[in-house]
């Protein structure tokens, strides 16, 4: 596998209207790597995303994928760059009057002309990935929370997509179902060599899995760093945002409305 950065922001900055969320903002994702956006509520992460998979361009600097700047993409370059990516967020409910079947089977029918045959294949193979296969027949109404999560992401990875977006992909699950969910996409990542970026607030059991975080605050990276790296920190911030504690530098209950990490001496931590 190759080590280079498949996902770069150069400088970018980002607002909605004149209020600007994200500000100058640089990283880097390398082929293969599970990376983590963290931060307090409104920071920003979602946007981070939607930078992403392009339904919104950055105002200033570049959004990078394979070398491509996603902001210029044209409408017909965007739909063969989400063609390439599978999402998986907290609300992407599945097709309640469609049977898991033909919810899993849906991307691959939309953006390929395989036979039948090959569609049911795949559609198994997907299912078996997740460890759901035999529900094929079920309604969605018929599936527990962790289960039509788990069919999300069999119908996420349909396409086999070189980058996964998830958005607090943890949300609402009981503690075997949100271990489950974070075991597959560990699993998923490491098989199918994604490049995946998640939104989440679990602190805990992203740090499990994925390879690298950052942590966006007052609109920039105010730190980042392996898990290791991010428990061992002696940051006050990176330590009262993985403890969950109220007092602190982290103002949870409103986005900063400037950059702690300089207030902190944390910029690019
Ligand atoms: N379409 C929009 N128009 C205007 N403002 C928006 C829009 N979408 C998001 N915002 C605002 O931008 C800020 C960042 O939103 P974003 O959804 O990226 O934050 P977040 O870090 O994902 O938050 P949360 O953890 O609460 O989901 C928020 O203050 C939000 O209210």
């Amino acid at each position: 596998m190759q080590n280079d950065s498949f996902i770069e922001f150069k400088r970018v900055s980002f607002g909605y209207g004149d209020r600007l969320i994200l500000q100058d903002i640089s990283l880097k994702i390398d082929r293969g790597q599970l990376v983590a956006i963290m931060g307090g509520s409104g920071s920003g992460k979602t946007t981070l995303l939607r930078l992403i998979s392009g339904q919104i361009r950055a105002q200033e600097g570049q959004v990078l994928v394979d070398g491509r700047d996603v902001g210029r993409m044209n409408q017909r370059e965007l739909y063969q760059h989400r063609r390439r990516m599978g999402m998986l967020f907290q609300f992407g409910a599945l097709f309640t009057d469609l049977p898991v079947f033909d919810n899993v089977a849906f991307p691959i029918r939309e953006h390929t002309s395989l036979s039948p045959q090959m569609v049911r294949d795949l559609v198994l193979m997907k299912l078996h990935a997740v460890g759901l296969r035999g529900t094929e027949a079920l309604m969605p109404a018929e599936l527990s929370g962790g289960m039509a999560r788990r069919i999300a992401l069999a119908r996420a990875i349909a396409l086999d997509p070189q980058i996964m977006l998830y958005d607090e992909p943890f949300t609402g699950l009981d503690p075997i179902s949100l271990a489950t969910i974070a075991l597959l996409i560990k699993k998923l990542s490491d098989a199918l060599g994604t490049s995946a970026v998640m939104v989440t607030h679990d602190v805990h059991k992203s740090l499990e899995i994925v390879d690298y975080v950052y942590f966006i605050a007052g609109g920039k990276i105010a730190a980042a760093g392996t898990p290791d790296e991010v428990r061992a920190s002696d940051s006050p911030w990176v330590h009262q945002f993985i403890h969950g504690e109220a007092d602190g530098p982290v103002h949870f209950a409103y986005p900063a409305q400037q950059s702690l990490a300089g207030s902190f001496g944390l910029e690019g931590a």
